[in-house]
């Protein structure tokens, strides 16, 4: 199976912190991989590294089998890297159909293909019934959607999620979590998900990675992650309390 990410001895410091450090990792095409860890252990900036938001200082990153590392934003996303944040910024007074719309024109063609690919994604995501409303009206569950809808319109080849499921309770979790699943089972998407919400992880991962300090302390088969003494030391003992 190839790999659509492949990131070799990754690092990254801000004044002496190392955010990162020497951290591998290998996506196969098609897999979703979870990663965990205490915050403040590199998550985000792992995330930022391999989107181009931030230049690493070291290492490399190979996306679709091709050099991406240090490339701007922009390159990383039409190369098809689709990336959602924890702070969903919708242009609040479009409809949420407007704003998926905007998000397809984005990725180039015709505007009757931006709206059918919009009208399909809206479709998939659930959220027909609310599409037509404005934005800045939207509660968190379908502000959510919204954000996952607006990077789907892109039609990307790899997904990075950072906490989606965060400020959803647990009702409204599952169908966000199934509809991962099934973006995975029927479209062959990869993904790799930043996410706090134990049960969550262990649903949808192939494989775990967990980090802790900016390094990289076990990955590999879930079950076998999760029962490994370090990582329940470093971060599962206080937080499968709280999930
Ligand atoms: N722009 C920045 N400038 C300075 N320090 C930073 C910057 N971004 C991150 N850091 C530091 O790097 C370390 C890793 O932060 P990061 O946000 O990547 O962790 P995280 O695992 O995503 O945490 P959380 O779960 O809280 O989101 C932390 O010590 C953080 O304070």
């Amino acid at each position: 199976m190839n790999n659509v990410l492949e990131v070799r001895d990754l690092s990254k410091s801000f004044k002496g912190v190392h955010a990162l450090a020497d951290v591998q990792l290998d996506v196969p095409e098609g897999s979703i991989v979870g990663v965990i860890g205490p915050n403040g252990a590199g998550k985000t900036t792992f995330f930022n590294c391999i989107t181009g938001a931030l230049r690493p200082d070291a290492g490399s990153v190979r996306l679709f089998g091709e050099d991406a590392t240090g490339l701007p934003p922009h390159r990383i996303a039409h190369a098809g890297v689709g990336r959602t944040f924890q702070l969903m910024k919708p242009f609040g007074t479009m409809t949420a159909r407007e704003n998926v719309i905007a998000a397809a024109l984005t990725k180039g063609g015709s505007h009757k293909t931006a709206h059918k690919r919009a009208d399909d994604v809206i479709e998939a995501t659930g959220m027909a019934e609310w599409a037509d409303a404005v934005s800045d009206s939207l509660h968190t569950a379908a502000l959510k959607r919204l954000e996952l809808a607006r990077v789907l319109a892109r039609s990307p080849r790899l997904l990075l999620l950072d906490e989606v499921l965060a400020g959803l309770v647990p009702s409204e979790r599952t169908p966000v979590v199934e509809l991962l699943a099934d973006l995975r089972d029927s479209e062959g998407l990869s993904m790799v998900f930043i996410e706090h919400i134990m049960a969550a992880v262990m649903r949808l991962s192939d494989s775990v990675v967990v980090f802790d300090r900016g390094r990289v302390i076990a990955s590999g088969d879930p079950e076998a992650v999760v029962a490994d003494p370090t990582v329940q030391e470093a971060y599962l003992g206080t937080e499968i309390a709280d999930a």
